[in-house]
């Protein structure tokens, strides 16, 4: 389905708040009816006939319902379609305890709708599949009967056949993406959010269950997009109560940061960033880097070497000044960003504590972050510098940083990136499938962009040296990250519909491709360059029509 339902609002590109379970309770309590589950049911079966197309007649849905209200979601949906005339079947495995799941199984069984225990054996004839199997309140591992229907409708997904999951797909936690209690999750084709999006929805493994996300407010949230001011009210504590616990990155709340690219500027105008690295052998890792930053469009790049065997400039970009470490003058750049094949050796910590000195913005990445969770004191003085770094840790280097392990990172992202904010006070990119922002004064940013194809060695060092650039264009910590991270992942995915990727995707093509969703983006904000008012000219041409010139 390629077209928006009427009931939904299609997102994508805006910066809506993400609710976890708790705000979507408080909701609840302050809102839920009888009336709620009949908006969520018609929001499915809407879903469910636009998916059908002109099958409606000939294709049937076969509808699974667990014990709870995602249940009593799925059996109204089931009877809105059967009184459509959509020859649809609902498994009930057990009946519903109370409440209106009740009601709705009531509704559905005088109804008429074909009440089932277990999946009949024609299932794959079924042109839909929905999952109604549980939602935000699954509580321990999905079992039993449950996990027999989870793994069918999983293995009913095909590109012909969507499988489509109400609010989550049943398994996947709503907060932090992973499966519940480690076990089975529906791979739905899509997923319907009720009331808000969820956080679960867009980081862990979430992406992979999860098909594309639609959303319907039901009339409950706005459903509109945070603005970058309403963002920066709730982190103050004076917005809505059920505000986002954090915010999908989106354009809207970094592009307003970026400088214009006017006619009277110089190269001074866009700063200028170190890339800090390149210990001996790994000088590739600071080159590439430097690449990203210059694409990025930082006025001028320097790329600061700590080992021997650096080239005496960069062939294919002679642009950035290659500079060895001990004659760097520091003074001479606006932003740093440290880490990129530098190695741990004592020059490298030594070169740390230099740049956390000098008091300019920074990205502290890499080897940068390692020397940080090996050395104490060093951690407590980038602490103790304030808000203007940005930490970028993949889980495992999270991990270190917090003296535990991969896996617990993993099972908890936002727990984690909470405390590491906690500790080290500044900006922090928690990567990984849906990278996290953690952003000082304001709520954490989900990044909805990227693909599998960033996967691969050296996509981290353009990263780091995209948010050197930013910085350097003066955006604070908070918007260089979130530029950096939501462009990166863009620019994998808009190579990857050009079949660059996500297979064999190389990280020195992100940048460019960067450069080019940035300058698009300008565009669209400022106008064209030459976009200016066109002159008629008196003299006309030899086809008699008037000439017109641009005035320069
Ligand atoms: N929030 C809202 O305002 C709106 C919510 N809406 C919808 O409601 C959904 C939330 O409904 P919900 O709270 O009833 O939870 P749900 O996910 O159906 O499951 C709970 C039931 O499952 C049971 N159970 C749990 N784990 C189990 C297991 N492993 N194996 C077996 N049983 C297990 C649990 O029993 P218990 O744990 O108490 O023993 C309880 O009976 C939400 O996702 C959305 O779809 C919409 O209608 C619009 C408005
Ligand atoms: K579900």
């Amino acid at each position: 389905m390629t077209t928006t339902p009427r009931h939904f609002r299609d997102y994508r590109g805006l910066p809506m708040p993400l609710l976890d379970v708790a705000a979507h309770r408080r909701i609840e309590v302050r809102d839920a009816d009888a009336s709620l589950m009949r908006r969520a049911a018609e929001a499915a079966a809407e879903w469910v006939l636009a998916s059908l197309g002109d099958k409606v007649r000939g294709g049937s849905v076969l509808v699974c319902a667990g014990p709870g209200n995602n249940g009593g979601d799925a059996l109204l949906c089931a009877l809105q379609l059967h009184r459509r005339g959509v020859a649809v079947r609902a498994v009930v495995p057990v009946r519903p305890g109370g409440g209106d799941a009740l009601a709705a199984f009531e509704s559905a069984r005088q109804a008429g709708v074909p009440l089932l225990v277990d999946l009949p054996d024609d299932a794959t004839g079924c042109a839909v599949a929905v999952d109604g199997l549980f939602g935000i309140g699954l509580r321990r591992p999905l079992g039993g009967p449950f996990e027999a229907l989870a793994a069918a409708l999983s293995s009913l997904r095909s590109p012909t056949r969507p499988v489509l999951a109400l609010d989550l797909p049943s398994g996947l936690d709503a907060d932090t993406g992973r499966p519940v209690g480690g076990g089975p999750v529906v791979a739905a084709s899509a997923t319907l959010a009720m009331i808000a999006l969820k956080p679960g929805l867009f980081t862990g493994l979430g992406r992979d269950y999860t098909g594309r996300v639609w959303l319907a407010p039901l009339g409950l949230t706005d459903g509109l997009p945070h603005s970058r001011a309403t963002s920066r009210s709730n982190a103050e504590g004076s917005g809505d109560a059920d505000a986002a616990g954090a915010i999908l990155n989106a354009p809207g709340l970094f592009l307003p940061s970026l400088p214009a690219r006017r006619a009277a500027a110089h190269k001074g105008t866009f700063g200028t960033v170190a890339i800090v690295g390149g210990d001996t052998g790994t000088c590739g890792a600071t080159l590439l880097s430097a690449r990203a930053a210059l694409s990025a469009g930082a006025g001028r790049v320097h790329a600061v070497m700590l080992g021997t065997g650096a080239p005496a400039y960069d062939a294919p970009h002679p642009e950035i000044m290659i500079r060895a470490a001990d004659k760097f003058d520091w003074d001479s750049a606006d932003a740093l960003s440290v880490g990129a094949g530098m190695g741990r050796s004592d020059s490298a910590r030594a070169v740390l504590g230099r740049a956390i000195e000098t008091g300019k913005p920074a990205v502290l990445d890499a080897d940068a972050l390692n020397l940080l969770a090996d050395d104490g004191a060093l951690a407590a003085r980038a602490a103790a510098a304030g808000d203007r770094f940005v930490l970028t840790p993949h889980p495992g280097e999270a991990a270190r940083l917090l003296g535990t392990d991969t896996g617990t990172v993993e099972a908890n992202r936002p727990g984690a990136l909470r405390q590491l904010q906690q500790r080290f006070r500044c900006t922090v990119v928690l990567k990984g499938s849906g990278t996290l922002i953690g952003r000082v004064g304001a709520p954490a940013l989900l990044n909805p962009t990227g693909n599998a194809g960033l996967a691969s060695g050296g996509t981290g060092d353009v990263l780091g040296g995209l948010i050197g650039a930013f910085l350097a264009q003066r955006l604070s910590p908070g918007d260089a990250a979130a530029a950096a991270v939501y462009w990166h992942g863009r620019a994998a995915e808009t190579l990857a519909e050009r079949g660059i990727g996500p297979a064999g995707l190389t990280a020195g093509e992100l940048a460019p491709e960067v450069r080019g969703l940035m300058n698009q983006a300008l565009h669209e904000r400022d106008g064209r360059e030459g976009d200016g008012p066109l002159v008629a000219l008196a003299d006309a041409d030899a086809a008699g029509s008037p000439r017109q010139a641009p005035l320069y």
